[in-house]
């Protein structure tokens, strides 16, 4: 799993409980995800369908460096399915875990699109096909 956001747990981030929002956390994971997804197929119009099984198994303070991993379960014809975790930057201990993301290509009309893609591509990749290496 590649971890490619970092996030500073702020005060305006926290509960009643005095640890990281799990609301604010799940928008995190929302906006990595359709980051993510967003890059690997090339298209800005890209919804979440479906999220599976959250769990929250630990908890963030007030001053913690998280990170945020997505890797990628599957391809499919419009959708793409991604797992995530997020974990404290400093020791890797687990903070939740996101089984399944469902994010949906969409085409011009709104609807479902078949996105064309079967396997993760790197952004340096492409540039290289192009000749647009720095
Ligand atoms: C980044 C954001 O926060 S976006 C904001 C929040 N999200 C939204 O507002 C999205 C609202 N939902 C919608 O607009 C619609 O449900 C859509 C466009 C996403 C999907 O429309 P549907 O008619 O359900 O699409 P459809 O049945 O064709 O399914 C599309 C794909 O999603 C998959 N899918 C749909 N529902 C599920 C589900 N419950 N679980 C797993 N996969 C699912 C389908 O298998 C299909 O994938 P495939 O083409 O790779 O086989």
């Amino acid at each position: 799993m590649r971890f490619h956001t970092r996030k500073l747990v702020k005060p305006g981030d926290l509960n009643s409980n005095g640890t990281l929002f799990g609301g604010r956390l799940l928008a995190w994971i929302d906006e990595e995800a359709a980051l993510y997804a967003i890059v690997q197929l090339e298209n800005g119009k890209i919804v979440t369908k479906y999220m599976s099984e959250i769990n929250f198994m630990s908890a963030a303070k007030q001053g913690d460096v998280i990170e945020i991993g997505i890797e990628v379960v599957k391809f499919g014809k419009t959708s793409l399915t991604l797992n995530c975790e997020v974990r404290n930057k400093m020791n890797h201990e687990t903070i939740v875990t996101v089984d399944n993301i469902i994010m949906v290509n969409l085409g011009e009309n709104g609807k479902p699109a078949p996105h064309g893609k079967t396997k993760i591509e790197f952004v340096k990749d492409r540039l290289a096909a192009l000749g647009e290496v720095d």
